[in-house]
């Protein structure tokens, strides 16, 4: 069974509802430009209220120094999720400076923008691949589309790799047959309106997972 991540949750309520369908994962995003933003002592409540029902992640784009340590403090994270420009040498800088795991978000729209997942492999625990950011938009992840999941087929992928990028209870189940991803990441699919997150829909989207949706043992995509 896939393991799940809510990303995106900023309130005690949809964390709850996070919590209680059943998420491995709970998102925090510490970006103020996101409508899901959370500040230090949101993400601090937020990251004790769930305790250890679920792994905390931490979202962060191109931090600094400062920002990093200020977010971790706050957060306490099981995992930092990266979802900016950085460079290997910058999400391993990171991780040293963190003193926690780290996952890099490669943004997919064509075959070339996986050329990187070796270098990023090298040098995080895991790695996201998520839709690549529409020409235009205000942010870098966090969109609501899709990528061709074609795109991964033959691809050597690194065990943990998680898939995101417009997925949603209606679409997820396919998302991971056709992929074979054994993590799954969602937001926007799981809204009613951006950065308003929907009980209802979270638990749909648990569930149609745990209903049933299988993945190859396998951490290299199969033929789509
Ligand atoms: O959610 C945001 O607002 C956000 C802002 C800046 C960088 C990343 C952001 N979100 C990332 C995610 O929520 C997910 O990891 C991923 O992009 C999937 O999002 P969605 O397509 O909305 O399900």
């Amino acid at each position: 069974m896939p393991e799940i991540k809510i990303c995106g949750l900023s309130t005690p309520e949809t964390l709850d509802a996070a919590l209680a369908a059943g998420a491995d994962w709970i998102g925090l995003v510490h970006f103020p430009r996101s409508p899901r933003h959370v500040g230090l002592e949101t993400a601090r409540a937020l990251a004790r209220r769930a305790g250890t029902r679920a792994g905390r992640v931490l979202l962060l784009v191109d931090p600094d120094d400062a920002t990093l340590d200020a977010a971790v403090a706050a957060a306490d994270p099981d995992l930092i999720q990266l979802h900016g420009r950085e460079s290997p040498e910058r999400v391993a800088a990171i991780r040293a400076r963190a003193g926690r795991p780290v996952m890099k978000a490669l943004g997919v729209a064509v075959r070339a923008d996986l050329d990187g997942v070796a270098a990023y492999a090298a040098v995080a625990d895991r790695l996201l691949l998520d839709a690549k950011a529409p020409p235009g938009a205000a942010l870098p992840g966090g969109n609501g589309v899709a990528f061709d999941w074609a795109l991964l087929a033959g691809v050597a992928l690194p065990p943990g790799w998680m898939l995101s990028g417009g997925l949603s209870p209606e679409t997820v189940a396919e998302a991971v047959a056709r992929t074979g991803a054994r993590a799954v990441d969602v937001s926007s699919g799981v809204e009613s309106a951006p950065g308003v997150k929907d009980p209802v829909r979270i638990a749909a989207f648990v569930a149609r997972l745990r209903a049933g949706a299988s993945a190859p043992l396998s951490g290299t995509a199969p033929a789509v």
